[in-house]
């Protein structure tokens, strides 16, 4: 099935993407049992271009595979910030980054994301100077990635929070029947986005995709 609706759905999916997925897979076979990331990151690529992003944050890079589909969609002089504490992880996926050619715009920073956004306003004076951001790290931390991205991305841009449905599990009301694994993210995610939905600092959409991605817009 996964095989069909990547060959018949997504065949434009670009060649470096596809083998860095196939290598992610070899690597880390739980990665094949995630939702097929094609086509979130195929609107995410849209999304990009369409608001001719160029200078970006990526927290949770794992192997690369939503950072490289950010690195083709910018302009040769674009810019992400990738942070993770994961370098292994992340050099699995390199060689395909540097076979798309996009490695210079790629600053991967070996790091918890939390001190290094701290850091880019206190020190680096990054405030507003961010066009999207995209977070898909540890879960309990979005609300606090939520007010530190905030202040870097500008007035217009976008930030992304990835797995938002949580396998499903946010709209299950029978939560003592689930498994640990999804009651314990579904905690999150619920107070995550019951929390979005009333921030009058943002404008969201929760979209059905993947695993389920919400799309904020800075509104002041
Ligand atoms: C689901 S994976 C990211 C997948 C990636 N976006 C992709 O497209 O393949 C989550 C990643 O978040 C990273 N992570 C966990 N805690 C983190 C933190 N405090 N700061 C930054 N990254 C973190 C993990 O090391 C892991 O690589």
């Amino acid at each position: 099935m996964l095989q069909y609706i990547l060959e018949k759905c997504y065949p434009q999916e670009h060649e470096q993407l596809k083998e860095l997925r196939e290598a992610t897979v070899k690597e880390h076979p739980f990665w094949s049992l995630m939702n097929v990331p094609v086509d979130e990151g195929l609107l995410v690529s849209m999304l990009l271009k369409t608001m001719n992003a160029k200078k970006t944050i990526e927290i949770g890079v794992f192997t690369g595979y939503s950072l490289l589909v950010t690195a083709l969609a910018l302009p040769a002089d674009g810019k992400i910030i990738a942070i993770d504490p994961n370098k292994e992880a992340y050099q699995t996926g390199l060689p395909f980054i540097q076979k798309a050619g996009v490695e210079h715009k790629i600053n991967f920073i070996e790091s918890d994301a939390l001190p290094i956004l701290n850091d880019l306003i206190t020190n680096g004076k990054q405030e507003g100077a961010f066009d999207f951001a995209f977070v898909d790290a540890d879960k309990e931390g979005y609300i606090k990635y939520h007010e530190v991205l905030l202040k870097l991305v500008k007035i217009g841009g976008i930030i992304a929070y990835d797995n938002t449905l949580w396998f499903g599990s946010v709209a299950d009301p029978e939560e003592d029947k689930i498994e640990e694994f999804l009651r314990i993210g579904k905690k999150y995610f619920d107070e995550l986005n019951s929390f979005l939905a009333t921030d009058p600092r943002i404008e969201s959409s929760l979209i059905s995709i993947g695993d389920g991605l919400t799309l904020c817009r800075r509104i002041c």
